[in-house]
């Protein structure tokens, strides 16, 4: 008899997840996985409720109806006390990048391991200075957040979120505010982490450079039907979804077919219909 080991259980399970403010339903029956590693994107048009998604994620929003799977817990039907634990596993890097601008990048970084750890101000300091190193800006510990770009603000976001060795790490648009070069070196940086340390992570973006660069899955929204409409690999999907509007949108507004031909999915459909 052969032994066939199961397949690794995802990081993250969404089923029939819905979310409202309210009435207002903003998306519904979502279902979709996110595996250990996987750098996952969220993605959709404007206002289509990613933010929203995310925020179920991390425990800001309690789903309307569904459940969100993390490893073995039921993350929204666990006791809260077990859900603000799993919490802490969570390294969260929101849209405005959020440092304190009265505290240095060592400080900030410092922040979460003072409130949630037992170690010594001394140790503190040396672990956000390593944290500081992982995302390249050794050297500049002493420095406020006005003093530095924006780039390496969003860095130094990231090195606080993962002060406490976070099994995930959300991002709700990195890159917002980034000239394409600092947006491209923030794409290396998130790929070099995913790398050297394993971590899952999920990101919201509607950056087409960078859903292609580093995602390697995806769920995509959809404002109209208020569902998902695809998941997978964001470059399989640009090319090969079988839904217009996912391969317009990945192919920023023009069809697979404007630019290099039919698809594979057009040649499908026409030897169908013959
Ligand atoms: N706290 C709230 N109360 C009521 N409605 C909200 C709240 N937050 C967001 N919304 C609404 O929910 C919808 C989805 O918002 P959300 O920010 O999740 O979308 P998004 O896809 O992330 O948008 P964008 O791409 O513009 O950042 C929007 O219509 C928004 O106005």
């Amino acid at each position: 008899m052969t032994n066939i080991t199961p397949p690794p259980r995802p990081h993250i399970e969404v089923t029939g997840l819905d979310l409202r403010y309210g009435d207002f339903v903003i998306q519904k029956n979502l279902t979709f996985t996110v595996g250990r590693g996987d750098v996952f994107i969220i993605m959709g048009g404007s206002g289509c409720g990613k933010s929203t998604v995310l925020k179920c994620l991390i425990g800001l929003k309690p789903p309307a109806k569904g459940r969100v799977q993390i490893g073995e817990t039921d993350f929204w039907g666990a006791e809260q006390q077990q859900r603000e634990a799993m919490m802490r596993g969570f390294g969260v890097l929101y849209q405005s990048g959020a440092l304190w601008s009265s505290m240095t990048l060592a400080e900030n970084v410092g922040l979460p391991l003072g409130e949630y750890s037992n170690l010594s101000p001394a140790d503190i300091r040396e672990l956000s200075a390593m944290k500081l190193s992982l995302v390249g800006l050794s050297g500049f510990e002493d420095y406020y957040p006005s003093e530095i770009s924006g780039g390496m603000q969003k860095r130094a976001g990231i090195a606080r979120a993962m002060a406490l060795d976070p099994e995930i790490l959300f991002f709700d648009e990195p890159s917002a505010g980034l000239d394409p070069i600092s947006s491209k070196l923030l794409d290396d940086l998130i790929l070099e982490l995913r790398e050297s340390l394993g971590t899952t992570i999920v990101i919201v973006t509607h950056e087409l450079a960078s859903i292609f660069s580093i995602g390697n899955n995806s769920v995509f929204l959809d404002p109209i039907t208020k569902t998902m409409i695809a998941q997978g690999n964001p470059s399989e999907l640009r090319d090969h979804s079988p839904n217009d509007g996912v391969r317009e949108f990945l192919n920023r507004g023009k069809s697979h077919e404007d630019r290099s031909g039919p698809s594979s999915v057009s040649v499908k459909n026409a030897e169908a219909a013959t």
